[in-house]
């Protein structure tokens, strides 16, 4: 298949876009460079530098079977002050996307959603049935884009997949998670094994989990690569279906600093500090849609493997720039 891999500069997209290019597809990256990298989009892969609204219908145009929608903004915090933005980002760009796809034929897309649309959730492992009651802009952008997938596929035969990732760690080969702005706790945790930063902190210790500290479910960005593949093959004209993507196993942040610590051998201090506006406790993923309808099956489900795999990336990444110096 020709694909067009939205957001193939980025963390999740790079991987993805590695993995499809691995896998024999043909790639064409469309990213805007805002939160990406030039050197992330995968060798052997075509790259449009530009953003969706002012490129999208000329690359649908040059005949592309499907689109893999990673294009986004994802900063929680900033979606919180700055909510226009994620509403014309995030929604005001996939709509475009949508529209130059309708405008050349294009019909197929897999679009990168998010566990964030369920906010606090009632119960876990969560299914795709739980309430959408998203507790932040980002969330509620997301959500709203689901929504209008599935009107999509009922109107305009779209055939349409949203992946609700949970929480994207680990690296594919050359490809690991490298925002300007982190707020994700794995590559932060591990930005203190480089003397990068001097501790983490660990947002709130009273929630009611185990030790107290939130609880996740972590995924890893080679799993999360194949679902897309399974994905795409599952598209069906006039249909909109969503799978939510996670091991159905919660870590806490104190777990996944342990477990950092085993892999780095490093002290890794922690400072306790006060929770973060809209951390749900605990949110872990039911997939057992996934694992019957796509038939996919994680590979890499121990947090070690996980922390290992973005440890090799991030060392890497730091002798590197060492070397530069
Ligand atoms: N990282 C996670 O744990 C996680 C969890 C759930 C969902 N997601 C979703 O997965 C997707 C990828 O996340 P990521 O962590 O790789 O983020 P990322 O910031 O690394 O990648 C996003 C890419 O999209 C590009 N981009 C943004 N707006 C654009 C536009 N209008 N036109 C063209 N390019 C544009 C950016 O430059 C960047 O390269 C996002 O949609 C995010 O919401 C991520
Ligand atoms: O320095 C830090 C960073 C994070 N945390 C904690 O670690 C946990 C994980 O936080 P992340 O920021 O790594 O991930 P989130 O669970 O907040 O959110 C991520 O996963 C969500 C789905 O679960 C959404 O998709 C969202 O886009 C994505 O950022 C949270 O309890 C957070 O409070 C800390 O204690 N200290």
């Amino acid at each position: 298949m020709r694909i067009l891999v939205t957001g193939g500069a980025g963390y999740i997209g790079g991987a993805t876009t590695a993995r499809l290019r691995d896998a024999g597809h043909d790639v064409v990256v469309l990213d805007d460079l805002s939160t990406g990298h030039r050197d992330a989009v995968p060798d052997g892969c075509a790259f449009v530098e530009g953003g969706i609204r002012d490129r999208a219908h000329e690359v649908l145009s040059t005949g592309v079977d499907a689109v893999l929608h990673f294009a986004a903004k994802s900063v929680v915090p900033e979606s919180v002050a700055h909510p226009e933005r994620y509403w014309d980002g995030n929604v005001g760009a996939s709509l475009a996307l949508l529209e130059a796809m309708r405008a050349t034929g294009v019909r197929t897309l897999v679009f990168s959603s998010t566990a964030a649309v369920y906010g606090e959730p009632e119960t876990v492992p969560i299914t795709e049935d739980a309430p959408v009651r998203p507790g932040n802009p980002y969330g509620a952008t997301k959500a709203a884009i689901d929504a209008a997938l599935a009107e999509h596929a009922r109107m305009h035969g779209l055939a349409a997949v949203s992946l609700r990732y949970f929480n994207v760690a680990g690296a594919y080969g050359p490809h690991g998670e490298r925002h300007t702005t982190e707020t994700h706790l794995i590559p932060i945790v591990l930005g203190v094994a480089l003397g990068e930063r001097p501790s983490v902190a660990v947002y709130g210790d009273d929630y009611a989990t185990p030790d107290g500290t939130c609880v996740r479910d972590y995924i890893h960005v080679t799993d999360l690569a194949d679902a897309h593949l399974r994905a795409l093959e599952a598209c069906t004209p006039g249909r909109h279906r969503v799978y939510n993507l996670g091991n159905g196993a919660g870590f806490s942040v104190r777990d996944v600093i342990g477990v950092c610590r085993e892999v780095t051998g490093h002290p890794i201090p922690a400072v306790a500090a006060p929770r973060r506006p809209g951390d749900p406790g605990t949110l872990v993923a039911s997939s057992e849609r996934a694992r019957t309808e796509l038939g996919w099956t994680p590979q890499y489900t121990g947090l070690r493997r996980i922390v290992a795999d973005a440890w090799s990336f991030h060392s890497g990444v730091a002798a590197a720039e060492g070397g530069r110096a």
